[in-house]
């Protein structure tokens, strides 16, 4: 990268998670240099340790689960594999699933370099507004340092940066009690699972928020006994509750214990397992226990309060819809601010906050558009506004909930979980949000979130051709039927 000109703005993105390397690309497109500074590796926790590696691992759950299904739809094998049981080799999963998230944090960190990005290795923290301090140690840069480190900075192990923009992107950790310390063994963080040598006979996972949900299914698929603590009367208690009952009905289906209304109080050692302590004293014995009890935002002792950033109660980044924080010159994305903890909404808000500080065209982050979903079976895909919204009165709108038990290609395939709903409002008919349950969930609610986007209304919507059999069937069919005649 050339030296920094007159007008060159340089940027500087503490944090390469989504929130930060989908920030450092049209930067560079848009003139400026960019330093993006991390400390363990790019593409964050969501891809060294959150996101991609749970989703790989239920990848291999998923496709554990199709030999199971094999007999309901007349198919058995001869000699291998279900006469010797369907079983997961773990250490060999866990050593796919890390190649492949080493593979993208590389690929992550390749088109950044390519791209002209300077790749600082490092923790940052501010010194003041528009001064970025990296705590390099030594062998920190991987690209073009201009200007070179001074002695007394390569003495320090440390730079510092002057920045124009500043861009906190740091992402958050997983929450852990004080009663209940994760060890890496037989207590621990969804962080620390990929290093299990082998699969835990009897799982406790605790929390049934999304992270919870997610991984007991994928270890029920892998084969273990699994113990789900909920501390509501649900599990998923801030998602639709007509596919969070479906998916309790599933999981207890497969064999699943779920302890509704009950919160751990502790978790101990006890000889080769562990004993979860729940707060009505009752106890759970079982080989491993997994806290899945939420995140805490990484934003202590980077001297943003001191630069005057504001923080809210949790010690996440206040923003506004253009990654604003209260400093001019400095912006924040991501999990760290709590606005939605999505990988795309992380990215959105990046991409967001460089064009704002690099003057180019802006739409301010539209929460109303997000669709996210939970990889469990069936999957749970949503988008736009949710029934709570509507029960609530706060969107006038009308549901029609469609069972996916009357879909042909749902017959076809033994899916014999899931509904489509769909939300439109009242008056105009357009489309405001949609859920779909069913498998592959998270390709079906594309139309939905094009509709929702788009502000299309249920008539065209249900007027576009879809395959036949196919379950965009259901999802055209919910719309037919939330069709106003005039007079209605
Ligand atoms: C188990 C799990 C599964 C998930 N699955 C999905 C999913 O399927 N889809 C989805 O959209 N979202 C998913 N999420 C959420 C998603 O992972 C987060 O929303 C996303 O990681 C947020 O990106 P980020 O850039 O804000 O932070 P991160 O990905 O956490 O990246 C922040 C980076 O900043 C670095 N950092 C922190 N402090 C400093 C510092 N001082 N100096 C330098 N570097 C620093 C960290 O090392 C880290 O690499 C999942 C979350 C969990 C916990
Ligand atoms: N597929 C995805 O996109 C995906 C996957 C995982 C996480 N995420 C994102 O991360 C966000 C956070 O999800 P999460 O599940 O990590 O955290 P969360 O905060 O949503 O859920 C944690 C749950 O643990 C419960 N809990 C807390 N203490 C407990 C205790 N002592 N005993 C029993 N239960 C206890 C809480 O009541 C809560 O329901 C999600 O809303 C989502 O945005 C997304």
């Amino acid at each position: 990268m050339g030296p920094v000109s007159g007008t060159q703005k340089s940027v500087v993105i503490v944090g390469g998670g989504p929130g930060g390397y989908e920030a450092a690309l049209p930067a560079a497109q848009l003139g400026a240099k960019v330093t993006v500074v991390e400390r363990e590796g790019l593409g964050g926790a969501a891809v060294l340790t959150d996101c991609v590696p749970s989703k790989a691992l239920i990848a291999t759950a998923d496709f554990m689960d199709r030999f199971s299904a094999a007999e309901r739809i007349g198919v058995s094998f001869d000699g291998a594999p279900s006469d010797q049981g369907v079983r997961a080799r773990l250490t060999d999963v866990n050593a796919r699933i890390l190649r492949l998230a080493r593979a993208q944090s590389v690929d992550i960190r390749d088109k950044l370099l390519d791209a002209g990005v300077e790749v600082l290795k490092g923790a940052g923290r501010l010194v003041r507004p528009g001064v970025v301090e990296v705590a390099t140690g030594v062998d920190s840069v991987e690209s073009g340092e201009e200007p070179a480190p001074s002695a007394e900075e390569r003495r320090a192990g440390t730079r510092q940066l002057d920045a124009d923009v500043i861009l906190i992107a740091t992402g958050a950790r997983p929450r852990v009690l004080d009663t209940a310390v994760p060890d890496g063994e037989r207590i621990l963080t969804w962080q620390q699972i990929y290093a299990l040598p082998e699969l835990p006979e009897h799982l406790v996972v605790i929390g049934s928020g999304v992270t919870g949900a997610e991984l007991a299914h994928a270890y029920l698929g892998l084969g273990c006994q699994v113990t789900l603590v909920s501390s509501r009367d649900r599990v998923l208690p801030g998602e639709d509750q007509d596919a969070a009952t479906v998916l309790e009905e599933v999981f207890r289906g497969r064999g699943m214990q779920v302890l509704n209304r009950s919160r751990a109080q502790g978790v101990v050692r006890a000889g080769d397992g562990v004993v979860v302590t729940l707060e009505d004293g009752r106890e759970v014995k079982a080989s491993h226990a997994l806290l899945a009890v939420g995140s805490i935002p990484n934003t202590a002792d980077m001297g943003l309060e001191q630069a005057g950033v504001h923080l809210s109660a949790s010690g996440h980044i206040e923003v506004d819809r253009v990654s604003r924080t209260s400093v001019p010159g400095i912006y924040a994305a991501g999990d760290c601010t709590g606005v939605l903890p999505l990988a795309s909404v992380a990215a959105m808000q990046g991409r967001i906050a460089v064009a704002h500080a690099m003057g180019d065209a802006v739409a301010p982050l539209n929460l109303g558009r997000v669709s996210s979903n939970i990889f469990t079976d069936p999957e749970i895909a949503t988008v736009g506004v949710s029934q709570a919204d509507v029960d609530s009165g706060k969107v006038d709108a009308r549901s029609v909930m469609l069972p996916l038990t009357g879909n042909p290609r749902a017959k076809m395939q033994n899916t014999t979980h899931g509904f489509v709903k769909i939300f439109a409002r009242n008056g105009s008919d357009t489309i405001l949000g949609g859920v779909v349950v069913s498998p592959r969930a998270s390709e079906l609610i594309f139309p939905i979130t094009l509709a929702v986007a788009n502000r299309l209304n249920v008539d065209q919507f249900a007027s576009t051709f879809t395959v036949y059999p196919s379950m965009s069937g259901s999802i055209a069919e919910a719309a037919r039927q939330l069709h106003t005649t005039q007079g209605d």
